[in-house]
């Protein structure tokens, strides 16, 4: 019907003289058209949903160094939001686990053997330690960056014939779990393998590191695509297999829902593990021995090795893990390491009701992206920084006294505090919520018990007392001075938070205030409050 009072009905009508045959052309052309213009109002719909969507997700990176703990937050959001893929993917890490283990006997046994053959001890840093040369102490207070010491401490063996003897006896009956660690890492893939010096060679010049204003320029994004694209090419195939291998893994511990302590669910582990737990459970009494022993930890004292604050530590689970009917426990998938290579996308649902004064959308959905932490994976930081709602920034502050591994002339420490100047003043995250993870403060509280002084380490905390409430609160107002000054939206608040992430029940806690906090100021933000 066409409407006489629309000056537009005049266009619309069909000519008075029409026939038969036009009028049927006319009538599909006009379905034809209808169909085109449903189609349009149905695209825009399902784009607008989209948006709509979108703009309802909460995004969360995690950045930090590596082993900082960005996993393991992680890993503690899916344990208390996720619970479901959590039980179903929690069998799968227990290859992980025992590469954990069997990887902490294998380096106790290198330092065996290097202690019999008399090699060099691990440089240190401290700067009172009597055996390091005074003019190679570099400076290492907390916003410098040099550190170079000397390493050639030669230190002769003092073993007795019968002490070398016995190492020796270690070595031959723990031999067998070489080669169940070359399996587990030839299964796992490349986040089993720690980055080191030799594989984070700068490709040009402009290596990031901590220098991320470097990379926002169009210029520095072109040559970064360009490299990237160069890169991709070399190692392409490698590097999606190796992804590749691990998700699979995981995969296999939903697929087989291998959750019961059933019969049958340990064959299938063991068909699954290929070998590895009986070879592990054959030398269960030997790893122990080895770990209790008294010139084995003499000697592992001597070298500075401190095995309970490595990543992965397990020696105190032997009995457990080296079972053949081991599955793991929560927290022992919390406490597991496995290196993150290249960035993983998780999505939660994260349940706000009676968290926060209101009655609309309880439950949220928010995407948590989990990057590797190594200099040479900071790159594939930049394009997430466009539009997300939240950083959670980790900063392992235990790690005052130790180096990067990919680059040892770097104090770890200096280079969360170098990571979180860069991120603060970021000018693409300058209306993004920032949370800041003092993480690692019962690896801190360990070492300061076991007399390791802070102010060899930081030369600005003075002669301040060497206890753990002082210091902490030294490191906490670094960060939120810098957080202060180097903001350009003062608007913006930084939340800080002292953590020790493997232990979950404190995290939840934590966890709680960060979603509240990442919730309203989202809300605020998207001005629906
Ligand atoms: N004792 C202790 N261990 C921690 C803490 N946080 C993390 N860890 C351990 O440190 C190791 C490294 O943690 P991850 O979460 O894998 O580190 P990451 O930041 O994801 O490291 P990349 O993936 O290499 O970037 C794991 O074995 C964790 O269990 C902590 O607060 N206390
Ligand atoms: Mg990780």
């Amino acid at each position: 019907m066409i409407d006489d009072t629309d000056p537009f009905a005049e266009f619309l009508r069909p000519p008075s003289n029409e026939t038969p045959a036009e009028r049927a052309t006319r009538k599909i052309r006009e379905a034809e058209e209808k169909r085109i213009s449903d189609t349009i109002d149905e695209q825009i719909r399902q784009e607008r949903q989209v948006l709509q969507k979108q703009r309802a997700l909460v995004k969360v990176l995690l950045l930090g160094q590596s082993e900082s703990g960005k996993s393991t937050t992680l890993k503690n959001f899916r344990l208390e939001y996720a619970r479901e893929e959590w039980e179903a993917e929690k069998t799968s890490w227990r290859a992980v686990i025992q590469l954990n283990l069997v990887r902490s006997i294998t380096s106790i046994l290198d330092a065996l053997q290097a202690e019999i053959e008399g090699e060099p001890l691990s440089p240190s840093l401290d700067l009172d330690e009597p055996d390091v040369p005074v003019e190679s102490r570099g400076s290492i207070d907390i916003l410098s960056t040099s550190n170079e010491v000397d390493s050639n401490q030669f230190t002769p063996s003092t073993l007795s014939p019968e002490e070398i003897q016995n190492l020796q006896l270690f070595r031959l009956k723990l031999a067998p779990l070489r080669r169940v660690e070359m399996d587990l890492k030839l299964r796992l893939g490349a986040a089993t393998e720690e980055v080191t010096n030799m594989d984070d060679i700068p490709e040009t010049q402009s290596d990031p590191g901590t220098d991320i204003h470097s990379l926002e320029s169009p210029d520095s994004r072109h040559m970064l695509r360009m490299r990237k694209t160069r890169r991709r090419r070399i190692q392409g195939e490698e590097t999606v297999v190796r992804g590749l291998r691990w998700r699979e893994f995981l995969m296999y511990g939903r697929t087989r829902n291998i959750t019961g302590k059933t019969r049958a669910s340990f064959e299938l582990l063991e068909s699954a593990d290929g070998g590895a737990s009986e070879i592990m459970s054959g030398c269960k009494e030997d790893m122990k021995t080895l770990w209790m022993s008294g010139l084995v930890r003499g000697i592992l004292k001597k070298r500075k090795m401190e095995m309970e604050n490595n990543a992965g530590f397990f020696l105190n689970d032997i009995d457990r893990i080296a079972s053949l009917s081991y599955l793991p426990s929560d927290d022992d998938v919390v406490r597991s390491r496995l290196r993150t290579v290249g960035v993983q996308e998780y999505h939660i649902i994260v349940d706000t009701t009676n968290t926060l004064n209101l009655n609309a959308r309880p439950r949220r959905e928010w995407v948590l992206y989990d990057v590797g932490g190594s200099r040479t994976m900071r790159r594939a930081w930049i394009p997430f920084f466009q539009d997300i709602n939240a950083i959670i920034f980790l900063a392992p502050i235990s790690c005052f006294d130790e180096v990067l591994l990919e680059d040892p002339s770097v104090n770890r420490l200096n280079d969360s505090v170098a990571l979180w100047k860069a991120i603060i003043s970021s000018k693409l995250l300058q209306r993004t919520t920032m949370v800041c993870f003092l993480n690692k403060c019962d690896i801190l509280k360990r070492k300061l018990r076991s007399g390791i002084q802070f102010r060899n380490f930081v030369r600005d905390y003075g002669n301040q007392p060497n206890d753990i409430t002082p210091i902490v609160k030294f490191i906490k107002d670094r960060f939120r001075n810098i957080a202060m000054k180097y903001s350009s939206n003062q608007q913006r608040t930084t939340y800080i938070y002292t953590t020790s992430v493997t232990d979950t029940k404190a995290t939840a806690v934590t966890l709680k205030s960060v979603r509240d906090s990442i919730f309203r100021e989202n809300l605020a933000s998207a001005r629906l409050v």
